[in-house]
């Protein structure tokens, strides 16, 4: 997981995850996500003057929610530097992605550095561009700030990191890199894991496609949304229990790992002070015993109130570690999916092949292919 994600707020304890914790938390602050709407929806509208041409025809709405959620995360988390942003992930998926080839093997690190492989060599090179990229990006921002027109170094995360950096809250250049790692890693692929499960009921469900999308238009009509629609985007009620009990048959996030503080009993089972712990996602949304023998079904009235599955349903975790993005990521879903409605109406198309894969999330192995039709 370090090898992914470094060692940023995912995989850090102690001191360092409350500082950490902190600055993330002031970076995806309520009214700092109001400012993120524009570029969520302009993201949202690039991707719908793409369909265009798919109108009538088939599209892979997974691929598209992949590319949708990596344009809104390199725009939220870099603000105005989006575009040197989007570089600097691509440089991260491609560490990730050799991060993963090799997740299996065990080196020494002396002898990784005495006779570097190919993918060391690249992975070393790809982690100096980004270093350099971040640093260039710092130090733009100091001279904005140095020559008085803007407000300093920003309010999206980096700006929040770039401030504390400054401001010797003991963050190094290395936390702010392992950081921006952390936040696309693990920002990106969950939130288009949610949009595409969400699609596919959707597909499934007309009913449900259609109810929801009548709420929008009730909202919104068919005009464009803007950031003035933050305090409306809370209304749309169906869509969120569309979104919900997608999130409790397909979570994106499988389980959650917790460390015993100290030795206890659940039920019979003695639990020892250190012993690290599993808790299944998937298991409990799927428990009969708390959802009742329709668990397997989608029916989202059973979050018409909201205390359904109590605490057995945490898609975004639970407790003090609890999902920094989960705002954002609930801000995407309902901007994409009320854009989407009110423009197209889509179906599965008969060369979609059901087959979810648990691959760190929960994923549509073959992809999620949909007919859509413009209203
Ligand atoms: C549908 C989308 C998402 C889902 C389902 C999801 C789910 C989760 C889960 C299950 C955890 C672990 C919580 C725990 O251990 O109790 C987590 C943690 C975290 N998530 Fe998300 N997440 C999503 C989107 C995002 C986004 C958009 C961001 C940021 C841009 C983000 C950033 C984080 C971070 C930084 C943590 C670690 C928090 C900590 O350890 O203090 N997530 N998320």
């Amino acid at each position: 997981m370090k090898k992914m994600l470094g060692y940023g707020l995912v995989t850090s304890n102690g001191k360092k995850w409350v500082k950490q914790r902190k600055l993330a938390s002031r970076a995806f602050r309520s009214e700092y996500l109001k400012e993120m709407i524009p570029a969520i929806i302009d993201a949202v509208e690039a991707m719908l003057q793409k369909w265009v041409e798919y109108e009538g025809k088939e599209i892979d709405f997974f691929k598209e929610f992949c590319i949708l959620t990596s344009e809104i995360i390199s725009r939220t988390a870099f603000g105005s530097s989006y575009v040197e942003g989007k570089d600097i992930f691509i440089k991260v998926d491609e560490l990730i992605e050799i991060a993963a080839r090799n997740s299996q093997v065990v080196r020494l690190p002396f002898f990784r550095k005495l006779v570097p492989n190919q993918d060391d060599m690249e992975s070393d090179k790809i982690e100096q561009f980004i270093r350099e990229s971040i640093q260039n990006l710092m130090l733009r921002r100091e001279m904005r700030k140095y020559n008085g027109d803007d407000d300093g170094y920003g309010d999206d995360l980096l700006g929040s990191l770039m401030r504390a950096y400054r401001e010797n809250e003991s963050i190094s250049l290395d936390d702010i890199i392992d950081e921006c790692r952390t936040f696309y890693s693990v920002g990106q692929e969950t939130t288009s894991m949610m949009l595409s499960w969400t699609s596919f009921l959707l597909a499934l469900n007309p009913d449900w496609q259609e109810k929801i999308r009548l709420e929008v238009l009730q909202l919104f009509g068919d005009r464009s949304l803007t950031s003035e629609d933050f305090s409306t985007i809370a209304k749309l009620r169906k869509m969120t229990m569309v979104i919900n009990e997608s999130m409790r048959l397909y979570p994106p996030v499988l389980g959650i790992s917790r460390t015993v503080a100290q030795d206890c009993k659940v039920g019979n089972v003695l639990l020892p002070k250190g012993m690290q712990i599993q808790i299944s996602t998937l298991v409990l949304h799927h428990d009969r015993n708390i959802w009742g023998e329709d668990a397997q079904l989608f029916l989202p009235d059973r979050f018409a109130s909201n205390i359904s599955g109590g605490d057995a349903f945490f898609p975004f975790g639970i407790g003090p570690r609890l999902c920094v993005g989960q705002g954002l990521a609930m801000l995407e879903a309902k901007l994409a999916l009320s854009m989407i409605l009110q423009r197209y109406s889509f179906t599965l198309s008969p060369t979609y092949v059901h087959s979810p894969v648990s691959r760190l999330t929960c994923k549509p192995q073959h992809g999620l292919q949909v007919v859509l039709q413009r209203l």
